[in-house]
């Protein structure tokens, strides 16, 4: 018997959705396999955040399918829930506590016994470069460093997919830099699949997939030397100019 293949980490098909009859996404399709670091860039109010909403069944859509793993959401929403993990565009660690306490509280929701809660939470914080914080309350971390627990915790339950909404907002650039590596070499080392929401062009890189999203459509998605070739530019940035300035 031929063995099965292995499932995308994410795969979105016809996805639409409207706020009271205003639409917002409209046939929305692609998949991200394992491995993958893909860039969802668009300017605001693209719809990059009711995607995740979607995704994370913050919000139901009747219109499309969204499978995490092979496991589609709305049948079978432990099992594709179970292998996402998600850094919202708004911090939501508990600042009082301390790392430990955060990263232990997340991993008893998902069922870990405190044994492997601590081994992963070992293994993930020295991953993000943060193990000697581990006793620090989160309030004395810098806004990068919060960043970089966000990301160990989303990381303790082993998610084949990783969502980022906008993950360095209000970070230096040097911040900025660690965090994208850090989240790159997730990829590249645990075939995590990523899904990095932004607006800004220049966390894009050479090696990423990226999926511009304008108004609700997908208006490209390929490897950057490909989407750009085909928009007929020089670069991602005149490529993102003319897919998105005052189109429909
Ligand atoms: N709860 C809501 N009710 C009604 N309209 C909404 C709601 N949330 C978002 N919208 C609208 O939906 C569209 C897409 O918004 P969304 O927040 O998904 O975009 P975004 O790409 O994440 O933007 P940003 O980069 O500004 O966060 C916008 O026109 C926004 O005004």
């Amino acid at each position: 018997m031929p063995a099965s293949p292995t499932p995308s980490a994410l795969c979105v098909e016809g996805l639409t959705f409207s706020y009271s009859g205003k639409p917002v996404l409209e046939d929305v399709s692609f998949k991200i396999e394992p491995g993958e670091f893909t860039v969802l860039l668009g300017p605001n109010g693209a719809g990059k955040t009711t995607l995740f909403s979607l995704i994370t069944r913050l919000y139901d859509s009747r219109v499309g399918k969204i499978s995490i793993n092979g496991a589609e959401v709305r049948a079978a929403p432990g099992a594709a829930l179970s292998r996402l993990g998600v850094v919202f565009q708004q911090p939501t660690l508990d600042l009082d506590l301390t790392v430990r306490q955060n990263l232990l509280y997340h991993a008893a929701l998902h069922g870990l016994s405190r044994r492997t809660a601590a081994e992963r939470m070992e293994e993930k914080l020295l991953r993000v470069g943060m193990q000697d914080q581990v006793r620090a309350r989160v309030r004395q971390l810098s806004g990068g460093q919060r960043r970089r627990i966000e990301i160990a915790r989303a990381l303790l339950h082993e998610p084949a997919l990783l969502l980022l909404d906008e993950p360095t907002v209000g970070l230096d650039i040097a911040s900025r830099r660690v965090l994208v590596d850090h989240t790159h070499s997730l990829c590249e080392e645990q075939g995590v699949a990523v899904l990095w929401a932004t607006h800004l062009i220049d966390e894009v890189e050479d090696r990423d997939t990226v999926i511009i999203l304008h108004r609700g459509k997908i208006r490209a998605h390929g490897d950057v030397a490909t989407v750009t070739a085909a928009a007929g530019s020089a670069s991602l940035g005149g490529t993102f100019q003319a897919l998105t300035e005052g189109r429909q």
